[in-house]
């Protein structure tokens, strides 16, 4: 049986500044061991979703909220960030909020959280070491945070949320610095760290990488869920562009390429779908070429 580790229970939230609410009633839920995907258009609320299942809202944020967001039992309004913090990391979508910046050291900066609970030295040290070899970040170690580049502060970034072992990672846009080849280093590792158990909800603008990785896909529009199931059901769902987001382009070309009514499921989301359904009716149209 799933159990479900976070619960957002008609949750709404407005900035104080703003006149327009940032969420309105969302409602979901994400099961233990699941990976949740939000998409949508710029500003249509998934930063400040991200910010609310972690407690920075309402606990940091000013501004007014309804509803209630509960993480592994524990209702996010009730508790100090920091107590959540031992359950649910973020990886911020500006890798540059992440760093505490009172650490002279990269080593430093990965231990900050760990000192914090009191892991032991020699834990820290050999976990700071796996980390770092994980995160390709090892000769970065006795370097200051502030001569670090964009990507490879996100590497840092990423690595200070996982050395905590949070049971839960939410990842906002968490690889904008990086290169493609970086980028899918990351999500390889991200990819892996699910398959290990760790829950993970991203929010991204790779809809190939959303389609690939994600077990469920939630789409918000002004605020509000306007769509959620599996890749599949979002993805071919006649709304989407509606809500200003595309299939991902593997969608576009199987679908072109292949008639419609021709095989029962004419459409693929992944690169490894499309290459299956491509070869296999290059193949039987091969077959059915007539015989010289
Ligand atoms: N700190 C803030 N103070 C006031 N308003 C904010 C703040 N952060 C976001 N907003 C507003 O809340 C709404 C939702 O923004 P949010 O950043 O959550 O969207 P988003 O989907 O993450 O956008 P993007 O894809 O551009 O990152 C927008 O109207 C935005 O202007």
């Amino acid at each position: 049986m799933t159990s479900t580790l976070i619960q957002v229970s008609h949750f709404s939230y407005r900035y104080n500044q703003e006149s327009e609410v940032a969420l309105k009633n969302v409602h979901l839920e994400v099961a233990a061991g699941e990976f949740v995907a939000m998409i949508g258009a710029n500003g249509s609320g998934k930063s400040t979703l991200c910010n609310a299942l972690v407690g920075l809202i309402p606990n940091y944020f000013v501004g007014y909220s309804e509803g209630r967001i509960t993480v592994d039992g524990k209702d996010t309004a009730s508790v100090s960030v920091g107590e959540l913090s031992q359950t649910i990391g973020l990886v911020f979508q500006n890798p540059f909020n992440q760093l505490s910046y009172t650490a002279d050291t990269v080593a430093e900066e990965l231990a900050y959280g760990l000192g914090n609970r009191g892991v032991p030295r020699d834990e820290m040290f050999s976990k700071i070491k796996k980390i770092a070899e994980l995160m390709q970040i090892d000769e970065l170690l006795d370097k200051n945070p502030l001569e670090l580049s964009g990507g490879q502060v996100q590497r840092v970034a990423l690595a200070s949320a996982i050395i905590l072992e949070p049971k839960i990672l939410v990842l906002d846009e968490c690889t904008t610095q990086l290169d493609p080849i970086g980028s899918e280093q990351i999500m390889d590792i991200i990819k892996k760290l699910n398959e290990s158990g760790i829950t993970i909800v991203m929010v991204d603008h790779d809809m190939e990488r959303v389609a690939e990785l994600a077990d469920k896909v939630y789409v918000l529009q002004h605020g509000s869920i306007v769509l959620g199931g599996t890749p599949e059901e979002v993805f071919c769902s006649p709304q989407l562009a509606e809500f200003s987001v595309s299939p991902p382009d593997y969608y576009e070309i199987t679908k072109n390429v292949i008639q419609p009514g021709y095989r029962e499921k004419d459409f693929a989301l992944t690169e490894s779908q499309a290459i299956a359904l491509l070869q296999e009716v290059l193949y039987e149209d091969r077959n059915q070429e007539p015989q010289a």
